[in-house]
């Protein structure tokens, strides 16, 4: 695709800190907020975001009751939370209670103190989740009409609509896709079209399920660097450990439980035992 950035991976950045990035509410009106902070820094005298696990357990809602995730209490400040673990462990259940996609059977999760049961519409304005497969959030026939349509939530005129979904679009590399059916989009392309659809409404938390399960190598590396430099407090599930490493706190899920909680290589060591004692038949 010439000229794009995806025929021209070196003249695409990472849409972090254009003039015209709209202002997000994380730091509120920090001179500097468009630079990239180091990781796990936070602005002086700023509170963090704050996502809270107050007890917070899921079960079935059918006879059985299955527990898909214990009891939980644990509070997210940290700028980038990966939460790794084997596939059915229950990540997904635990970033699913943070935007209120889904309430704790028992116990109560809050963002900036805001109940997800009781303020779920507040918590699904403060926070945008990124769905695994694109195809589930991406609804229009195109992804300047996904844009668009991400934007009413903002209740702009329409003009104003379409300007600020064609430069979300420009800044996301993907204005060159604006007209084409999301359907003949590559599975990357529609991810980071997913992407761009949730950060246009200017979450100040960002949620995202495996958000580079469907990238190449190259993609993998674009939106990682583009999370990296996100303003947004980020909390994202991965099977990419490297990825998980580039976090400031990693949980490890293990049947519905969190297992650890720290340091990503501490983290990263744990999963793999886990994994070992799986292989070897000692779990
Ligand atoms: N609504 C539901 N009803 C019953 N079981 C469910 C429901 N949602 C999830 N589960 C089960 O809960 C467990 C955890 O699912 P979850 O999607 O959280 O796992 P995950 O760690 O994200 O897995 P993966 O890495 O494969 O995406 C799985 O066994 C899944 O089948």
């Amino acid at each position: 695709m010439p000229g794009s950035p995806w025929g021209t991976p070196s003249s695409w950045t990472p849409p972090t800190c254009p003039a015209t990035w709209p202002r997000t509410s994380w730091p509120p009106s920090s001179p500097s907020r468009c630079t990239v902070r180091s990781r796990g820094s936070s602005p002086p005298g700023r509170a963090p975001p704050v996502i809270e696990f107050r007890g917070a357990a899921v079960r079935t809602d059918d006879d059985d009751a299955r527990v898909l995730l214990h009891p939980l209490t644990l509070t997210l400040r940290e700028r980038r939370v990966s939460v790794i673990g084997a596939n059915g462990s229950g990540k997904s259940t635990l970033l699913r209670l943070i935007n209120g996609l889904l309430v704790p059977s028992e116990g109560a999760v809050a963002v900036f103190g805001e109940d997800t049961r009781t303020a779920g519409r507040a918590v699904r304005r403060a926070v945008g989740f990124v769905f695994t497969d694109p195809l589930s959030q991406l609804v229009m026939p195109t992804g300047r009409e996904d844009v668009e349509l991400s934007l009413r939530a903002r209740r702009l005129p329409a003009t104003e609509r379409r300007a600020r979904a064609d430069g979300v679009l420009r800044r996301f590399g993907l204005e060159h896709l604006a007209d084409r059916s999301i359907y003949d989009l590559s599975g990357g392309e529609r991810q980071i079209l997913a992407l761009a659809v949730v950060l246009a409404v200017e979450p100040r938390i960002l949620v995202a399920d495996e958000p580079t399960t469907l990238l190449d190598l190259r993609n993998d590396a674009r939106i990682r660097s583009l999370i990296a430099g996100l303003d947004q407090q980020v909390v994202f599930t991965t099977h990419n450990l490297d990825f998980a490493l580039e976090s400031d706190r990693t949980l490890v899920v293990d049947d519905g439980r969190v297992v650890f909680d720290g340091v990503p290589a501490d983290a990263v060591a744990r999963y793999r035992d886990l994994a070992s004692a799986v292989r070897d038949g000692r779990r």
